[in-house]
């Protein structure tokens, strides 16, 4: 039986200045299907959905949604007609509780003779999270009490309640654990079942393929190809989107024992509440080591606790030398990098240049008095090592898409040539291209004898890339794997759950 269109795209089109970032785009997505989005970093996948969903202006162009033509103003008159978004980053307000963020824009049917009920509105939303399963997370609570992944699932369960036509995620899944992720592909197959829409966007070919019906590929702002996900293999989707034959190589090849040299960096007895329970590890130089687990286990603290960035850390953490890391200060003076996982929080600043971004830590290397030709060198050769996708450095990183945000961060910690590189979800949001040349940087920079720390959702990630895993669950260390060639996604899983 042939598909019903769902959501019909005419010529989209926008320009940022010199940047064409979509090229006049005509595609049709239908009802009752999973419809994914693919295509390296910057090729207009986000600026797409970003004016269906009224995050941008339609630059040129019609969307006809079930029928009905539609040029939405913001987000909120785009819910209102059906079309619906989880964006890549952080799509929910501080200073806002659980359930205003929820209802933020919509608040109206809760007031009744000019008096909001904020009551009404507290059970609703409580009522919706329970429903999803997520009944630990509090409507009444301010959102800031929970972690990036929670403030996702808010996210999901805003987004999908009111039933849209058209829901878009976009890169939603490398937000979030093993578990946030199966939440993630029930609400979609759900909106599937319902004979509804889903706009997929993600950088992984094989969820690519597992999840979707549909696949249609952007390359430089350009549509070239739109084809059954049944007849077409992961390689094949990856020619498509470079336009070129890629290499087989990906991961580390090598398996014969570590080259793993003196301790660089250790942790003991550390503890943060509610995140991790006397966990102690040590990091050594030339090794990558590995960090993985389910959400809530608190993987992600140990990144933050080894930089000095943890509140209310108790226990030890110290360097070769002796020297106690118990702030931020100290870990960047000695030539530690660390990456967050909420990168447009707590890893750029997305108000300022890529050329300030790139040079940040490394300014006083540079040395006094600073040469603003030196600084604009310096941005460019990191920049160009880590293939942004810019105008130029002097282009604010809020323009940049998600993926070639990350490239900044990256660029910054390359260019700062630290010793210990603490990274937490490195390749979120990066695509295959760029995902293998950080994999050969983190493959050289071992050989160079750094000390590297990779925290993790991507088990493939974690199993091809590391020296030694530790599994983390229950905010303790539940295990350790070291580098093998009979590894499996079982055994980490095993220790996870
Ligand atoms: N507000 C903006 N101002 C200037 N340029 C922008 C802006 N938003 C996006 N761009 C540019 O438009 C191009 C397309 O970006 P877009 O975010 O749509 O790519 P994407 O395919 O979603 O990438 P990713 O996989 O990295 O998320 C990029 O070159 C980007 O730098």
């Amino acid at each position: 039986m042939a598909k019903e269109v769902m959501l019909h795209a005419v010529g989209i089109d926008k320009q940022f200045g010199p940047t064409h970032a979509v090229d006049h785009v005509s595609l049709d997505f239908n009802k009752g299907e999973i419809h994914a989005l693919i295509g390296e970093n910057g090729s207009g996948k986000s600026t797409f959905t970003n004016m269906l969903t009224g995050i941008i202006s339609i630059g040129e162009g019609t969307f006809e949604l079930d029928g009905e033509r539609i040029e939405p103003k913001n987000q909120v008159d785009a819910n209102h007609h059906g079309a619906a978004v989880i964006v890549q980053e952080q799509g929910t307000l501080d200073g806002l509780t659980v359930a205003e963020n929820m209802f933020l824009g919509d608040e109206d049917q809760f007031i009744s003779g000019g008096i909001k009920n904020t009551g009404a509105m507290i059970k609703k939303a409580q009522e919706l999270l329970d429903s999803y399963g997520l009944d630990y997370i509090k409507a009444v609570d301010p959102i800031e009490n929970y972690n990036f992944e929670d403030r996702k699932l808010v996210e999901i369960v805003k987004s999908t309640w009111f039933g849209p036509k058209v829901l878009v995620v976009d890169e939603t899944t490398t937000a979030l654990s093993q578990n946030g992720r199966a939440e993630l592909f029930t609400v979609m197959n759900k909106v599937r079942e319902d004979n509804r829409t889903v706009i997929f966007i993600s950088h992984d070919m094989a969820e690519v393929l597992a999840m979707s019906d549909t696949i249609s590929i952007l390359r430089d702002g350009e549509f070239i190809k739109t084809v059954s996900a049944k007849d077409v293999t992961e390689d094949e989707l990856k020619t498509l989107m470079v336009g070129r034959q890629m290499s087989e190589h990906y991961y580390r090849e090598d398996y014969e024992g570590s080259m793993a040299g003196d301790v660089a960096i250790s942790m003991k007895d550390v503890s943060v509440p509610n995140q991790l329970e006397d966990v102690s590890l040590d990091l050594h130089k030339g090794e990558i080591l590995g960090i993985g687990g389910l959400s809530e286990c608190g993987m992600h603290e140990v990144g933050k606790a080894l930089f000095g960035a943890s509140f209310e850390r108790s226990g030890e953490v110290t360097l070769a030398d002796g020297t106690s890391v118990k702030d931020i200060n100290t870990a960047i003076n000695h030539s530690i990098a660390y990456a967050s996982k909420d990168r447009d929080n707590e890893s750029l600043l997305t108000a300022d240049t890529i050329q300030d971004n790139i040079t940040l830590p490394s300014l006083r290397k540079m040395g006094l008095p600073l040469s603003k030709r030196r600084q604009k060198q310096f941005a460019n050769k990191y920049a160009k090592e880590m293939s942004v996708k810019m105008v130029n450095t002097d282009q604010f990183v809020s323009a940049l898409s998600g993926g070639n945000k990350q490239k900044v961060v990256l660029a910054r910690w390359l260019g700062a040539e630290s010793d210990i590189l603490l990274l937490d979800s490195p390749t979120r949001g990066i695509d295959i291209k760029v995902k293998a040349d950080i994999y050969a940087l983190l493959d050289e920079m071992r050989k160079q004898g750094k000390a590297i720390l990779v925290i993790s959702e991507e088990i493939m990630e974690l199993i091809g890339m590391c020296d030694r895993i530790l599994v983390m669950k229950d905010h303790k260390i539940n295990g350790e794997l070291e580098r093998s060639r009979e590894l499996t996604e079982q055994d980490l899983i095993a220790l996870m759950v």
